[in-house]
């Protein structure tokens, strides 16, 4: 049973200097420290339960996301879990049309990306207080259930409720047989983790050497800053994962839209299944464009990570312009916006593939893909989830990969409790950690 009043929210600034080593770097994002806005809310039971959510960041502006979460903060303060979880889509309206927050956003940017994290910590309490995975609350909660936690403002010409409803009582049939294949086999993934674009050619050809030797077969490199470079990494990562196994390629943004077109045509002989991010993720048209061209070559085009919110997706969809669609469980408004989109990409048939480039993101996304699996899409063509090393034994509950595939979290929650001792050391400017690389610099 749903308990508690919200009587303590807490966020802190956790930055790990990834950018040391080049992890997550990419042609547009060279030295990201993964980050996060750690939340922690506490209710008035007795049962100590805390709920922690994180939204993802990269270093500098942590700081900005953190104060957004204290401007919405008392949005959630005083306020009984059970009328939040009772009427979630009015709670996510609440959030999301504060009068005047929302000109900071609206339902984009810091505002948002704090948004997701104070949900994503309400859901992680919810579901530990259900004593369920997120995944499995979700999976076990009636369609009706579920449809009530959705904002459909802005997208109901294409998603209604009606619609929603009968695409979930469909997602009903089959969904024991599903359960039971995911907690046997688990969920497909990719990883990224061989070729973030500041790793050296050694460094390249040694991480993809083990993730072999791992049992990885699906490869995403990082693309777009000197086509002469790429075709070199490109030609090394083929060569020694060879011709079948799967490679996609991600370029962050890095290009115009005729840019676009003229990389990729060179880029085609080494196979990707598809080309990430190739230009402005606010670009829709350009998207369409890109797509239009590089489909005939066989590449398609995937898109999601920094779309703002289902209005992007819905329209991402409306005009064809991607063929594999990115969630994100932080860019978005936590499981609520996620849901819908879910929805539509059923709808319009496209695989969602969700991003989890980030320090905390395995652990939220996986949730999210194995419900879609189970209680909506029932499909795994063309599907896969991302995976990457880094930064998972900073959490009490980690991802778990097997025969790469993410199984099925068991512990309650969303998975993203961070140990107390990492937050600590991490904590940003006055973990051990950066006070020790802070003053280094000042040497
Ligand atoms: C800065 C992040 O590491 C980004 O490169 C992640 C990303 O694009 C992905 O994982 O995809
Ligand atoms: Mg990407």
């Amino acid at each position: 049973m749903v308990r508690g009043r919200i009587s303590r929210l807490s966020v802190r600034d956790v930055r790990f200097p990834t950018s040391l080593g080049g992890h997550g770097s990419d042609a547009m994002h060279t030295d990201p420290d993964y980050s996060a806005a750690y939340v922690v809310i506490e209710t008035d039971a007795e049962d100590g339960i805390k709920g922690c959510g994180i939204t993802f960041t990269l270093g500098k502006g942590t700081e900005v996301v953190v104060c957004a979460v204290n401007a919405l903060a008392h949005h959630v303060l005083n306020k009984d879990l059970k009328d939040i979880v009772g009427d979630f889509r009015g709670f996510y309206r609440q959030l999301t049309s504060d009068g005047q927050l929302r000109w900071i956003g609206p339902e984009k940017g810091v505002v948002h990306l704090a948004t997701a994290a104070v949900l994503n910590a309400v859901w992680d309490l919810w579901a530990k207080q259900e004593g369920k995975p997120v995944w499995k609350l979700l999976v076990d909660m009636d369609p009706r259930t579920l449809v009530s936690c959705i904002d459909f403002r802005y997208i109901t010409d294409v998603l209604t409720e009606e619609d929603a409803l009968e695409l979930l009582q469909k997602g009903q049939v089959g969904k024991k047989e599903r359960e039971k294949q995911m907690l046997a086999q688990g969920y497909p993934a990719y990883t990224t983790s061989c070729a973030w674009l500041g790793y050296s050619d050694d460094t390249l050809k040694q991480l993809c050497a083990q993730a072999l030797k791992d049992g990885w077969t699906r490869f995403k490199v990082k693309v777009g800053a000197d086509l002469q470079d790429d075709v070199r990494r490109c030609q090394i990562i083929r060569d020694m994962i060879g011709p079948e196994k799967t490679l996609m390629m991600d370029a962050n943004q890095r290009w115009d839209v005729p840019e676009a077109v003229e990389w990729m045509s060179k880029l085609a002989k080494f196979k990707p299944l598809w080309i990430e991010e190739p230009t402005s993720p606010d670009d829709i048209l350009g998207h369409a464009a890109i797509s239009k061209a590089l489909v005939p070559l066989g590449i398609g085009i995937a898109t999601g990570e920094q779309c703002h919110n289902r209005v992007i997706f819905k329209q991402l969809l409306q005009a064809k312009a991607l063929q594999f669609l990115q969630i994100d469980s932080c860019r978005l408004g936590s499981v609520n916006e996620n849901l819908s989109v879910l929805l539509m990409a059923k709808k319009f048939e496209i695989p969602v593939c969700p991003h989890a480039g980030g320090v905390g993101l395995c652990e939220l996304v996986q949730h999210l893909i194995i419900f879609d699996y189970i209680s909506v899409s029932a499909s795994l063509k063309n599907r896969m989830c991302e995976y990457v090393d880094h930064l998972h034994e900073h959490f009490e509950y980690p991802v778990m990969i097997q025969r790469a595939s993410y199984m099925p979290p068991k512990d309650p929650g969303y998975s993203t409790e961070m140990k107390e001792e990492s937050v600590k050391k991490h904590q940003y400017p006055d973990g051990e950690v950066w006070k020790k690389l802070l003053a280094a610099q000042e040497n």
